[in-house]
């Protein structure tokens, strides 16, 4: 067997997230069964100062002569990085991202991808026009237990999906958590709100198991009606949204399929833990497919046939050994002993596709994303959430 191919990442921001993704990254491959590619730490940047990059590298537990950058524009020059990890709030991700394809360098970026469909569309054209690779980093879609769900679907073992019922919401106390405004969660000028952060798991389940799961000639987009509720303290975040999704399908395919989408940054999924509610059901004539909270992070599933059949799958993430107790990032519960985090599958996707010369995403590719983010624009048309046009902007570079 030929030896890995070692793929060198770049992460461009220090905050949560960056570090759950780099220390996935610094999990061995092969502790999940993955022979063919490595993943190596080459950079990081921070916008605030270096120093924060080094403690950042230092945290992450990343190789000494890994490199601290004072600034994005740095880590964008270096020649060692074949990969960028983005991981700014929303409202930067088009300017970020877009920064990196300009000066040559592949981009994962983290969802949601950007903050409207014209901005994401100009990131894929840049990236048709250099050559790259550019993937939203919609982890949940690389796991195995999404693999599964959808292999569920297309064996035909539940029938033609008819409805799917996705949800994920989250009980914030935002009031308290996050008083003065400024927290990304709901803070309009980082493009705050339930809907591009969490309603996008949401609607990944329905996308994943009503879209990508056709024949890409049938895919077709849905017809889309919303509601939202804005978070009172800022008017203009929303706090919570309900969609409702009609997917035309031929007859032969089951005919037209439904899916109602909601999150919420007020209620919960499951109160009181994540338990025995399903938070997406996915329903067809001969059984449901139920996947249990939180829905950016299952690890349940259950199949339930008309047959009596019912398959009760656990799906712990693999990691490093016993007693790793690594931080998690964000609410919804810490890490079984051992685990992994979950986010080297997309990692190791962008990896592959690097060394097999592809330009996208195998289970996500830029238009499903391009549409996705069009139906969150139809969302907040309807809904009434504007936010502030230096965010909106396709134009580049602009100073956020
Ligand atoms: N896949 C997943 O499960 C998750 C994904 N996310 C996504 O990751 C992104 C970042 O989230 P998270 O890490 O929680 O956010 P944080 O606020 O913890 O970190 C964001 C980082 O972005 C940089 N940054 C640059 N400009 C700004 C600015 N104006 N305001 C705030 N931060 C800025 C900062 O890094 P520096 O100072 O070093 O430049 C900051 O630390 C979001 O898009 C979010 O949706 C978040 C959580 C989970
Ligand atoms: O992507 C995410 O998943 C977990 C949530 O807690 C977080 O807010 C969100 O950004």
């Amino acid at each position: 067997m030929s030896s890995p191919k070692t793929i060198r990442w770049g992460i461009l921001a220090t905050g949560a997230i960056a570090v759950t993704f780099t220390k996935d990254l610094l999990v061995d491959p092969k502790t999940r069964g993955v022979a063919h590619v490595k993943h190596a730490v080459v950079a990081a940047a921070s916008s605030s100062s270096k120093s924060r990059a080094e403690q950042f590298l230092k945290d992450c537990g990343c190789p000494a002569d890994a490199q601290a950058y004072g600034s994005y524009d740095e880590l964008v020059k270096d020649p060692n990085i074949d990969i960028v990890y983005v991981a700014t709030p929303h409202s930067h991700h088009y300017q970020n991202a877009m920064l990196c394809l300009e000066a040559g360098k592949n981009v994962l970026c983290e969802k949601a991808f950007t903050v409207n469909a014209a901005q994401a569309k100009a990131l894929a054209d840049k990236a048709k026009e250099k050559d790259l690779f550019l993937m939203e980093a919609v982890w949940t879609r690389y796991f195995p237990l999404s693999i599964y769900v959808r292999d569920v679907i297309t064996s035909g073992r539940i029938g033609p999906v008819a409805r799917v019922l996705a949800d994920n919401s989250m009980a914030s106390n935002p009031e308290a958590t996050w008083s003065d405004g400024k927290h990304r969660m709901v803070n309009p000028d980082l493009a705050g709100g339930a809907l591009l952060d969490l309603g996008i798991y949401s609607l990944t389940w329905v996308f994943q198991t009503l879209y990508h799961t056709q024949p890409e000639n049938a895919r077709k987009p849905p017809a889309v009606l919303a509601v939202m509720k804005s978070y009172d303290a800022t008017k203009a975040a929303d706090e919570t949204t309900t969609i409702v999704l009609s997917f035309p399908r031929s007859a032969e395919a089951g005919g037209d399929a439904h899916a109602v989408a909601t999150t919420s940054l007020r209620v919960a999924t499951a109160p009181g833990g994540n338990g025995d509610t399903p938070g997406i059901r996915i329903q067809g004539p001969k059984g449901e497919i139920q996947v249990f909270p939180p829905a950016f992070r299952p690890t349940r599933t259950k199949l339930i046939l008309s047959d009596g059949t019912i398959e009760d799958k656990s799906w712990l993430q693999p990691g490093p050994g016993k007693g790793s107790g690594w931080y998690n990032g964000f609410a919804g519960g810490k890490n079984s002993e051992g685990e992994g985090h979950g986010m080297f599958w997309e990692a190791d996707e962008a990896a592959t596709a690097l060394v097999e010369g592809r330009k996208e995403g195998k289970y996500e590719g830029l238009a499903e994303s391009i549409l996705i983010m069009e139906v969150m624009d139809e969302v907040r048309k309807q809904g009434g959430l504007h936010y502030p046009e230096k965010i909106e902007t396709t134009q580049f570079p602009v100073q956020l």
